[in-house]
C-alpha cells in the first residue's frame, strides 16, 4: 500500500512550476477525432494518469498517439478510419472519457459509449449532453450501461441548457463544428477551458465564436484538419500551491499562473489576509499567522471552482473563527472534511453547507484520499498540522499533479511517498539465510 507521509509545520518557501491544464487538454485530445487530414500537436500536455486514461481510450479507437514527456508534447494522428466503440473497461476510470461522444458522432455518424459510472464526489449525470446531441439530430438509445447515438448528418440548432455544464458544453461544441449550419448553445459554461477548446478547433477550421461567455455559435464546415496548440497553465494546480503557501504561513512564487483565472481565489485569499503579488515570474503568495475568517461558495466560472474547495476548507479551519462553505456543484464533495476530522478539525456539515470552527490545531493522523482534490486538501492538512499525517490512496494525486509531493519538497516540505508492502517485505536472501540457520565456520 502506498503512502504519502508528512511531517508538518514548515513554511514552504521558494518557486513552483505549474504544469499545463489537465481540464483543458482532456478535451483538446478528444478534438483530435475530429481531424480527418493532417496531424495534432498539443503543447505543454501534463503528464498526468488522467491524460494516459483519455490517450488509452482514443488509441483503443484507432488513433495513433506519441507523447514526449520532456518537451509535454503529444502528437495525435486520426487521419484512418476509427472506431466508434468506447468499452466499460476504457471509460470507467474517468468521467471525462464521455467527451468522445460528440467528436465520433460527428466523424463517425455513430457512436456506442459506456456510461462512466458513479463518482465520490457525487452523482454526475450526462443527460445534458445526451440532449445535445439529441437536439442536433442524434438519435439516442440508453440500454444495458451503454449510450448510442447515430445520425445520418448533424443539423445546427438552439441548444439552451438548464445548468452550465462544462462536460455538455464542451461535447456539443465539438458535435457542432461539423453540423449543417448554425449551433447556438445558450447558458453554455465559461470556463477558461471552454476557450482553449474552441480556439484548437479554430485553428482546426471550425468556426467558434463567443467562447468564455454564456452564448457560443457554431458555424457547421465540410472538416476539421489538424492544428499545432500550446495548452495554458492550470489553474486548479496554480491554486493548490498557491493554498498550500497559505496554509504554512509560506512565501512562495507560484510561476505561469495566470491571475484572472484564479480571480475568485485571489480574492478571497486577500480577504483573509493572504498577500498576493502580481510578478512577472507568476504569484507570490505570502501567508499569515491571523488569518481571518471568510465564507465561500463553489460555483461554474467565475465563481469560486469547485475542484479548489477541499483546500480551501483546510485555509478556512484555520482562520480564527467560524467559516463557511457552500458547495454548489457537486452533491457530495466533503468527504475529506471526515477524514479531516481525525486531525482534529471541528465543523458541521448541513446539507451543502459546512460550517467550521477555527483556528485549529491540526494535528497528524492517517487519512484517506476519497478522490484527487479530497487528497491535496489533505496533504495541505498535514503541512499544516503537529506530527505525522499519513495519506492513502496517493495514486488519486497522480491524477491531475505531476510530482505533486516532489514539488512540495522542493519548497522545504518535509514529505515522502512510501510503498508500506516494500519496506515491511521479506528480504528473500535474508530470508534464506534465516532459514538455513547460522552459517558454519
Ligand atoms: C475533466 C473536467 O474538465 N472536469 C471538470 C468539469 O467536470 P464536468 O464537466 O463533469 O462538470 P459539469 O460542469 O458537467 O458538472 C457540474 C454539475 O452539473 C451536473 N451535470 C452535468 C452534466 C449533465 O449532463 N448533467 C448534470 O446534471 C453535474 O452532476 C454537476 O453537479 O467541470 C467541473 C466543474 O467545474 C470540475 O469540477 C471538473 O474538474
Ligand atoms: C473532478 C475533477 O475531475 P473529473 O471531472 O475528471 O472527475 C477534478 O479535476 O477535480
Amino acid at each position: 500500500m502506498e503512502k504519502i507521509i508528512i511531517k508538518g509545520g514548515q513554511p514552504l518557501q521558494g518557486h513552483v512550476a505549474v504544469e499545463g491544464s489537465k481540464n483543458a487538454a482532456l478535451p483538446l485530445q478528444a478534438a483530435a477525432i475530429l481531424a480527418v487530414q493532417g496531424t495534432v500537436t498539443l503543447n505543454n500536455v501534463p503528464p498526468v494518469t488522467d491524460v494516459k486514461v483519455m490517450d488509452r481510450l482514443l488509441r483503443f479507437l484507432n488513433i495513433k498517439t506519441a507523447y514526449g514527456e520532456k518537451h509535454r508534447q503529444l502528437v495525435l494522428n486520426a487521419n484512418c478510419p476509427l472506431s466508434s466503440e468506447a468499452p466499460y473497461d476504457y471509460v470507467n476510470q474517468m468521467r471525462a472519457s464521455i467527451l468522445v461522444m460528440g467528436p465520433l458522432l460527428a466523424r463517425t455518424g455513430q457512436v456506442r459509449i459506456a456510461l462512466p459510472g458513479g463518482c465520490t464526489i457525487g452523482a454526475r449525470p450526462v443527460d445534458l449532453h445526451v440532449y445535445g446531441m439529441e437536439k442536433l439530430g442524434a438519435q439516442i438509445k440508453q440500454d444495458a450501461g451503454f449510450i448510442e447515438a447515430h445520425c445520418d448528418h448533424l443539423v445546427g440548432t438552439r441548444i439552451p441548457l438548464d445548468y452550465p455544464s462544462v462536460g455538455a458544453t464542451e461535447n456539443i461544441m465539438m458535435a457542432a463544428t461539423m453540423a449543417e449550419g448554425i449551433t447556438t448553445i445558450e447558458n453554455a459554461a465559461c470556463e477558461p477551458e471552454i476557450v482553449e477548446l474552441a480556439n484548437l478547433l479554430n485553428k482546426m477550421g471550425a468556426r467558434v465564436h463567443g467562447a468564455g461567455s454564456k452564448v457560443i455559435r457554431i458555424q457547421g464546415v465540410y472538416y476539421l484538419h489538424g492544428a499545432e496548440y500550446a495548452i495554458i497553465p492550470d489553474r486548479i494546480e496554480a491554486g493548490t500551491w498557491m493554498l498550500a503557501s497559505a496554509v504554512t504561513n509560506g512565501d512562495v512564487i507560484v510561476q505561469n499562473a495566470i491571475p484572472e483565472h484564479n480571480a475568485s481565489l485571489i480574492a478571497k485569499l486577500e480577504e483573509m489576509g493572504v498577500t498576493i503579488i502580481k510578478q512577472a515570474d507568476g504569484l507570490r503568495v505570502l501567508g499569515t499567522s491571523v488569518l481571518i475568517p471568510a465564507n465561500v461558495r463553489t460555483m461554474p466560472y467565475p465563481g469560486f471552482a469547485t475542484d479548489l474547495q477541499p483546500q480551501m476548507t483546510v485555509l478556512q479551519l484555520l482562520a480564527n473563527g467560524t467559516s463557511t462553505m457552500e458547495e454548489h456543484v457537486f452533491e457530495k464533495r466533503f468527504l475529506h472534511l471526515e477524514e479531516l476530522r481525525r486531525m482534529n478539525a471541528h465543523f458541521q456539515i448541513s446539507g451543502a453547507v459546512a460550517i467550521m470552527d477555527g483556528p485549529t490545531d491540526f494535528s497528524g493522523a492517517e487519512v484517506t484520499a476519497s478522490d484527487l482534490r479530497a487528497g491535496a486538501g489533505l496533504v495541505l492538512a498535514g503541512l499544516a498540522a503537529k506530527g505525522i499525517t499519513q495519506v492513502r490512496r496517493p495514486q488519486m494525486l497522480d491524477r491531475g499533479y505531476y510530482h505533486f509531493y516532489q514539488k512540495l519538497r522542493s519548497l522545504g516540505a518535509q514529505i515522502d511517498r512510501v510503498n508500506i508492502e516494500d519496506k515491511f517485505k521479506i528480504n528473500p536472501e535474508r530470508q534464506s539465510r534465516q532459514n538455513k540457520g547460522p552459517e558454519k565456520e
